[in-house]
């Protein structure tokens, strides 16, 4: 199958969907497939020599408690359809596609079977509520629908319409699960260590509250280390380490997706204090998949993925009195730390990309007719639900055909 994967974030910036898009672009190709990636990055260069297509730079926009990125109008949009043309693909596969963005940009302009991911979950976005309604008709061009966890499905349903089967994020468990650790960090020798990964910076990914629960964390293990890896300002942090706490944290900056791997071998515990807007928790199967026990907020997502405590202990989220005795029991219970850590490899098992990215292609081989036909408003014959809306059926369409018109300048 030629398929066309389209990721609306920058490439070289450490992200779940980039990530979740380059898995998936290799995993496919891996059984076969031809698989090209278009994509905005900062450089051009830092791009692969082949199959993945520079779609430019984007401007940053607050999305889902983050920072997304816009890239809209005739440029943008001369390049997706340069890249549609020539990748002549059977099935395009968008992700986040509702921002204005390249993925929108697909959804607007491609003429054959589009699959799209919803990885978004923020359950009350004034924006989403008032773009959605703007966007639906081109949305609804899409004839495969995935959701990366139930919640991101309901974000989904609720602004944007339709419906979506839900296939999670994958990981290459392999990868994670053998290897070396980090040097001097042996788990259950160098520690106890406490593991933290992401753009800490910013507040939904909650390390502020870890930060506050180490205070008691150090009290009762005095040689308890947090380690920090990811993208961020250092001098957030730093601002609200004490004294108490400067000698107990360390920060190891963005890692390579190697060392990534060998940090969740090393920590005894992975802590991931987030507060909100997490659509699946990616970074937990990782560690799951090191074999890392983990104590993460009762995210509705962290929740699922962690089988309700089973594979993991959740904590209130934003509490960190309930995050530090959560933290301090389990570094002192190494039977515990054990057990979790034999279910969550069992966990992480059922992730793996191999068993993902199956799941992905069936659904593009229900959107991709034999003879692979265009999905045009024309010749829409789809189910009924799915049909796209004429303009001049919703108040939204002077604005909906303004965009047209700017797109097609
Ligand atoms: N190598 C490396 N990887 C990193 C780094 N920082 C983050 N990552 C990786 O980036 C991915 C996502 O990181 P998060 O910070 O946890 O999530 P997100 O970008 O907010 O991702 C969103 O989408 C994911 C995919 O659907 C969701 O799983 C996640 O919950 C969230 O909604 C994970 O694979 C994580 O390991 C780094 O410094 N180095």
């Amino acid at each position: 199958m030629r398929i066309g994967l389209v990721c609306p974030y920058q490439w070289d910036v450490p992200g779940g969907v980039q990530y979740h898009v380059r898995d998936l672009a290799d995993t496919l190709r891996g059984m076969g497939h031809h698989v090209e990636v278009l994509t905005p990055a900062e450089h051009e260069e830092s791009l692969p020599a082949r199959h993945v297509t520079w779609a430019g730079r984007t401007v940053p926009i607050p999305y889902n408690g983050s920072m997304a990125s816009v890239q809209f109008g005739p440029v943008s949009a001369a390049r997706v359809r340069r890249w549609l043309r020539e990748g002549a693909f059977d099935v395009v596969h968008v992700h986040d596609p509702a921002p204005p963005s390249i993925g929108l940009l697909v959804c607007m302009i491609a003429t054959g079977p589009i699959v799209a991911t919803f990885h978004a979950a923020t359950i009350r976005s004034k924006w989403l509520a008032a773009w959605g309604p703007v966007v639906r008709p081109w949305l609804e061009r899409i004839s495969g629908r995935i959701a990366v966890s139930d919640f991101a499905r309901r974000v989904q349903v609720e602004h944007l319409g339709g419906d979506a089967v839900i296939i999670p994020n994958g990981v290459h468990v392999d990868a994670f699960a053998h290897g070396p650790a980090l040097p001097g960090r042996a788990r259950g020798v160098d520690g106890p260590t406490i593991g933290f990964l992401g753009r800490y910076d910013e507040p939904r990914k909650g390390l502020p509250v870890l930060l506050e629960a180490m205070r008691t964390v150090v009290r009762h293990h005095p040689g308890a280390q947090l380690l920090i890896a990811g993208r961020g300002d250092p001098d957030a942090v730093h601002e609200l380490l004490g004294d108490d706490l400067r000698a107990h944290v360390t920060l190891l900056g963005t890692l390579s997706e190697e060392d990534k791997a060998a940090f969740l071998r090393s920590v005894d515990v992975y802590c991931a204090p987030n507060l909100l807007g997490e659509s699946f928790g990616i970074i937990l199967i990782e560690a799951l998949a090191a074999g890392a026990p983990i104590v993460a907020s009762d995210l509705d997502a962290f929740a699922s993925v962690l089988e309700d405590g089973a594979a993991g202990v959740l904590v209130r989220r934003g509490d960190p009195r309930e995050l530090a005795r959560a933290l301090v029991d389990l570094l002192s219970d190494p039977e515990r730390r054990a057990h979790l850590s034999t279910r969550g490899a069992q966990v992480a098992a059922g992730y793996d990309w191999s068993q993902i990215a199956r799941r992905i292609l069936a659904v593009y081989e229900t959107v991709v007719p034999p003879g692979s036909g265009a999905v045009t408003a024309a010749e829409y014959d789809g189910p009924a639900e799915l049909r796209p809306v004429p303009d001049g059926e919703t108040g939204d369409a002077p604005l909906r055909s303004a965009l047209r018109r700017w797109v097609q300048r």
